[in-house]
């Protein structure tokens, strides 16, 4: 099975080889970090990263190799953006000129870059950012301003006091014309002594959520004050402009402007099946651990895993990790397909790629930020405890819901997507993750075939339920939005709707994606049962939470909807057996999980009351200000009685 999670033998090899050289260098210590102040716990980020860096150059890593360090030394930094972000959008949107001279210097870190888009006003609505780039021929220069309180650049990471350079997205003004929102390369600090150039006005934004948490990330404010760059430094791959002040548009669509929003949300799936598996494995091992009633004769109590309750809210959580993992690699595949298209000038998978990573991006972010607070109440009150390890990953992790597009924002791209495609079913058939909807005559008509329990057991069955009600509520919604004459008013009148119809074709993305992985060869005995098993389980749980869905357009009845309940029911009783198994086939060394209730051993009593005697507050036995604040309470003489 862990060969199975990560997806190669290989793959495996390598990614344990970088969890242990972290896990065992004191640098990478983490678990004094919620106890830090922000400078210290800056500085100290700052030291990781100039580590893993050394480590990357002394030991010759590989890419991949380097990835895997960055993931396993598990805490936010500059270098997120600048190897994720700021390198991809030159590498996306760059000319093979701008990618000669400024990815070499990222690559050896000679320039630390961030991703300056969102700004104080506007963050969703791109093309309503405010900072300008006009251009100015005599000069062949541009120059970018913010010309208001609204446009300056506010949350890009590493911005605050790491960066260089940043790609600063701004409205570019030639000869007058406004041209829409382009990215730019623009140096931000000197190289020699890191204060700001002329012109710019650069700080972090202040302190986020949780103790530790993101706040090791520089978050920053950035404002131009008509900041001049050369012309070559607009990003160029998109559109051009001449020297002699001509705009130019190349047969590359617009929308590739924002393709290094695509890549990120597409890493972002990939990145929920982790966080996820940590929570996940944290509450399933502590859940074996913990005992709680039922002890007959003075034997043992009951682990708690045995509860119905907590099977029923932990194990579709624990198919959840499984199925966000296996539809990340897919999601994987189908992104590099689209780069190589793009790089032969074939755009047609462009809208597709873009609905799939917008959708599953908020789906699975939605349902991971949630899943780690329900792991935490898994854990009880000691699931609260910053040593349990949740409280600083849910810190972490929520953001995610709102970075990278906000996730109702992204399903109402989402839904624009499928609108089109019903909209179109009368001439043009509709492929890949919509080909569903080209046999909507049939799934509007067909009603579920299941009798028994057991006929819940086929992925024929469970694919076509997912698929006729999606198709259904699709179908709906555009039949709604036709009784309105205009389109745009009817969209806005109806996007809750809309958005819970995105919900209904994402999730049937990942029940076939899941379901798709099953039919390849999987090796190792049993594996391939526990897939299914968990396969089983992710799909009839999204089945019983949704379904009202599934009974309002009519595909189901009450009858069928218990059935599959009665099923979800006997599965957890499969899964059971095999839970720990399961959490440990992620294979996360105690380091990375960063848990007490969830370490290997299960060891968790004593090390939770070694822990506790580490506070601060327990340094000495009567505490700072006790005797300025208490003390006088405790002493003083009070005249009523009453008192
Ligand atoms: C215990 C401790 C634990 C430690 C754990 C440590 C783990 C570490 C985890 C941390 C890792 C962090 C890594 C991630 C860092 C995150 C950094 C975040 C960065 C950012 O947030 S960058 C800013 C992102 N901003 C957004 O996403 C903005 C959202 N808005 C948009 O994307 C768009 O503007 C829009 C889609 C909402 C725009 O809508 P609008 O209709 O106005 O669009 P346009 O008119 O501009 O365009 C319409 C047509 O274009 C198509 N379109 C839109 N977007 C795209 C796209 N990306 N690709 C292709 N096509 C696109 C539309 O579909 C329209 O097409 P149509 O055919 O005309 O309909
Ligand atoms: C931790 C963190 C890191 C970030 N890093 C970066 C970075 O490196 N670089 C960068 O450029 N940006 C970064 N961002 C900014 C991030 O991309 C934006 O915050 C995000 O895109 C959401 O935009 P917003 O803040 O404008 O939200 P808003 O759009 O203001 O959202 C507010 C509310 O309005 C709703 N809403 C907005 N528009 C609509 C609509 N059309 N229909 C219905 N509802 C709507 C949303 O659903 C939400 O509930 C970061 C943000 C965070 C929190």
């Amino acid at each position: 099975m862990k060969v199975a999670w990560a997806g190669s033998r290989e793959t495996l090899e390598l990614s344990d080889r970088m969890a242990k050289l972290v896990a065992n260098d004191p640098v990478f210590e983490k678990f004094t970090r919620p106890m830090l102040g922000r400078k210290e716990l800056f500085k100290n980020t700052l030291r990781k990263a100039a580590h893993g860096w050394k480590l990357i150059v002394d030991l010759r890593l590989t890419e991949e190799e380097a990835k895997w360090l960055r993931l396993y030394i598990d805490e936010p930094a500059y270098t997120d953006l600048h190897w994720g972000m700021f390198i991809p959008a030159i590498e996306g949107q760059g000319t093979e000129e701008q990618k000669k001279k400024w990815l070499p210097l990222a690559q050896k870190m000679k320039i630390i870059g961030c991703y300056a888009q969102t700004e104080l006003g506007h963050g969703s609505n791109v093309q309503g950012l405010e900072t300008t780039a006009t251009f100015d021929p005599q000069a062949d220069e541009f120059v970018i301003h913010s010309p208001t309180l609204t446009s300056s650049k506010w949350w890009p990471g590493g911005l605050g006091k790491a960066s260089t350079h940043a790609l600063v997205y701004a409205r570019l003004i030639v000869g007058g014309e406004f041209h829409g929102v382009h990215g730019f390369i623009v140096q931000l600090r000197s190289l020699e002594d890191h204060s700001p150039l002329p012109g710019i006005t650069v700080g972090d934004i202040g302190l986020k959520f949780g103790n530790g948490a993101y706040n090791t990330m520089d978050n920053g404010v950035l404002r131009f004050d008509h900041v001049r760059i050369p012309r070559n430094q607009m990003l160029m791959r998109v559109s051009q402009v001449t020297k002699e002040g001509k705009y130019m548009q190349s047969d590359v669509p617009r929308q590739l402007i924002y393709g290094t929003m695509v890549y990120v949300r597409q890493t972002i799936v990939v990145d929920a099946s982790k966080a996820l598996s940590r929570a996940v494995c944290i509450a399933t091992r502590y859940s074996a651990v913990r005992r709680q009633f039922g002890s007959r004769n003075g034997g043992p109590e009951t682990q708690v895993i045995d509860y119905k309750t907590q099977q029923s809210r932990l194990f579709p959580l624990l198919a959840s990790a499984y199925a966000f993992r296996f539809v990340g690699e897919w999601l994987k595949w189908l992104y590099m397909d689209v780069k190589q298209r793009l790089e032969a000038n074939d755009f047609s998978t462009l809208p597709e790629a873009h609905a799939c990573t917008a959708g599953l991006k908020s789906l699975t972010t939605t349902a991971t930020a949630d899943g780690i607070e329900e792991c935490r109440k898994l854990c009880g009150g000691h699931g609260y405890l910053v040593s349990s390890g949740l409280p600083e990953l849910f810190a972490v992790y929520i953001p995610a819901c709102t970075y990278e597009g906000d996730n109702v924002v992204l399903l109402l791209q989402v839904a624009r997507f499928i609108v089109k495609t019903v909209s179109e079913l009368g001439y043009k058939q509709p492929v890949g993750t919509t080909a569903y909807m080209g046999r909507v005559a049939t799934l509007m008509q067909n009603n579920c075939a299941v009798r028994t329990a057991e006929d819940w057991l086929n992925p024929g069955a469970i694919v076509e339920a997912f698929e006729a009600r999606a198709a259904r509520m699709a179908v709906a919604c555009g039949r709604q939005l036709a009784k309105f004459e205009n389109p745009e008013e009817g969209f806005a009148e109806l996007a809750s709707d809309l958005v819970e119809a995105s919900v209904a074709h994402c999730q049937l993305i990942v029940v076939s994606k899941f379901i798709e992985k099953l039919q390849q060869d999987i090796p190792g005995k049993g594996v391939k049962q526990s897939l299914e098993i968990l396969c089983y389980v992710y799909a009839l749980f999204l089945l019983h939470k949704h379904q009202g869905d599934f009974l309002a357009v009519g595909y189901l009845t009450p009858k069928q909807a218990l059935l599959a309940n009665d099923q979800l029911r006997t599965l957890y009783s499969k899964v059971r057996p095999n839970a720990i198994a399961l959490v440990d086939s992620f294979n996360y060394t105690d380091h990375y999980l960063g848990s007490i209730l969830g370490r290997y051993d299960g060891n968790v009593y004593p090390k939770l009351y070694e822990a506790a005697w580490e506070d601060p507050l327990n340094d000495s036995d009567v505490a700072d200000g006790f005797h300025q604040y208490v003390q006088p309470i405790l002493k003083q003489k009070l005249h009523s009685a009453k008192l």
